[in-house]
């Protein structure tokens, strides 16, 4: 077994002083107030084991990375019949991209996109008020979490409403296909909310302990989702997680793994731990600059990569 306290002891400090710190997205406003010095990681094991480093407790805006929980409660609803209104291959293109959209129907090429992340949402609003589905999605990851403290910041929802005029453009024009059935203001108003939750790095590595164990929540201490869904869930964070950065993670680090404008990543070591790596600066494709330089020295000295050591 590594050594994962020193470990990551050894990656937070070389991180922390390191010069080169990626960009801190601007676009929602909100989120450019960041520090960019922060620097957060954290390994949770099966066993509940921790180590941590840098600023392990600091609440940022999980952003993306939602969608990973999104889409477990989406598939959980209604099954394989997701798959009809967003399809599962890389999409080559940036996370907020409209192009593809119109040659191929308005279907979205896959769930972490913002295009099919919106459709996703649209799938958990169905018949409900978007507060309730809203309270839904925050109970979710507060339980995968064990932590009923987890919260949405309003500041930052607000802020990326009041700028979200891409993500309004593509709500819209899937809804002239019907792959949105809601009014797209609910639609968006429940994706907003949920991309603005806030949490930690050690909150979000326990939320992710279900995909690292075949579907089994070692300290919720039952299963969340069966193991062939959260096999296929890892899949597609593996092939799509990292928008048109994905090959690039898969190349570097290895393992399957979801990236937020919020500059965290939630990686997934299958059988050995959860990750849960932050730092603000973002690269060219919008991924975490240090968080995935952090993942690629982790899995160099523990050999965790899914495609061997
Ligand atoms: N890549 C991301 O984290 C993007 C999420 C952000 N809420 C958006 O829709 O633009």
């Amino acid at each position: 077994m590594p050594d994962l306290d020193r470990i990551v002891k050894d990656i937070a400090e070389e991180m922390r002083a390191r010069p080169d710190r990626g960009t801190v997205a601007s676009y929602i406003p909100e989120l450019a107030r960041v520090d960019p010095q922060a620097f957060g990681l954290v390994v949770i094991d099966g066993d509940g084991r921790v180590a941590a480093g840098g600023d392990a407790d600091s609440p940022f805006s999980i952003q993306s990375i939602s969608k990973v929980f999104t889409l477990t409660l989406a598939l959980g609803m209604v099954g394989d019949r997701l798959w009809r209104r967003v399809g599962r291959e890389p999409s080559g293109s940036p996370f907020n991209s409209i192009v593809q959209l119109e040659r191929e129907n308005g279907i979205p090429r896959n769930p972490f996109i913002n295009a099919g992340a919106i459709a996703v949402t649209d799938l958990i609003l169905s018949g409900h008020q978007p507060r309730e589905a809203l309270g839904e999605i925050l109970r979710f990851m507060q339980f995968v979490a064990q932590d009923n403290s987890i919260a949405i910041d309003e500041r930052v929802a607000a802020s990326e409403k009041r700028t979200g005029f891409r993500n309004a453009a593509l709500a819209n024009y899937m809804r002239s296909f019907n792959v949105i059935e809601n009014p797209v203001d609910y639609t968006l108003g429940v994706y907003f909310h949920h991309c603005a939750i806030a949490m930690t790095c050690r909150q979000l590595a326990t939320a992710g302990l279900f995909l690292a164990y075949s579907g089994h929540h070692p300290l919720a201490g039952h299963s969340v989702i069966s193991a062939e869904r959260a096999r296929r869930i890892n899949a597609i964070m593996l092939t799509c997680g990292h928008y048109d950065g994905s090959g690039d993670f898969a190349y570097r680090v290895g393992l399957p793994g979801k990236s937020g404008v919020g500059g965290g990543i939630l990686a997934v070591a299958p059988g050995k731990a959860s990750i849960c790596v932050w730092s603000p600066g973002l690269d060219a494709a919008g991924n975490s600059h240090l968080g995935r330089i952090a993942l690629e020295m982790l899995v160099k000295r523990t050999g965790w990569s899914i495609f061997g050591v």
